[in-house]
């Protein structure tokens, strides 16, 4: 029940599950496990600035024109967007996968949203993290962004 979720989401507060950030074998840099960790354990927030969809809009453009490529935006709800590109958390390097060894969930803490990553599965040490962005299919759109995942189950695209 949400109680658990709120312990286990104050415990994850004082001791976050040692990760680090290194050269990824999906793309450019990702997330790694320091420490075996069990299935369903809470590991990391993505954290980041808060922000309405219209902003992030604005600044996905922004972002793209200055280079910085896809953005570390991650979607709360239809009206909310996490910004992690300037004051975000190292939760904004794990990659997609097709075949994940997290979730990413929104949970709901005090009355606001944050957004949490769990182990679908038991990790090993220096496993990379990884989530199923779940990013809505660009219908028609030739911008496909092709899926390095590597998987046996791979899609091919993460849109
Ligand atoms: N399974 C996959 N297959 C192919 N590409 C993937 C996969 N999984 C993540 N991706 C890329 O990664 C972005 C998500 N990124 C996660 C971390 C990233 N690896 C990083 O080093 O920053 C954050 C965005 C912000 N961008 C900054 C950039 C740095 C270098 C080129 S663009 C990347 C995504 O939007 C994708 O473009």
């Amino acid at each position: 029940g949400d109680d658990q979720v709120l312990t286990r989401f104050n415990q994850l507060q004082k001791r976050k599950k040692p990760v680090k950030f290194a050269r990824s074998a999906i793309h450019n840099w990702g997330l790694y496990s320091l420490e075996s960790i069990t299935a369903g354990e809470m590991i990391i927030e993505y954290v980041g600035e808060k922000i309405r969809q219209e902003v992030a809009d604005l600044r996905e453009i922004k972002y793209t024109e200055s280079g910085i490529g896809s953005s570390y935006l991650f979607r709360i709800d239809e009206g909310t967007v996490v910004d992690a590109t300037k004051k975000g958390g190292i939760a904004r390097f794990i990659n997609h996968s097709c075949d994940p060894n997290c979730t990413a969930k929104i949970i709901r803490v005090g009355g606001t949203k944050r957004i949490v990553i769990y182990a679908l599965r038991d990790i090993e040490k220096d496993e990379e993290l990884t989530y199923d962005y779940k990013f809505e299919r660009e219908i028609g759109s030739d911008d496909r962004i092709p899926c390095l995942c590597g998987s046996a189950n791979c899609k091919g695209f993460l849109n």
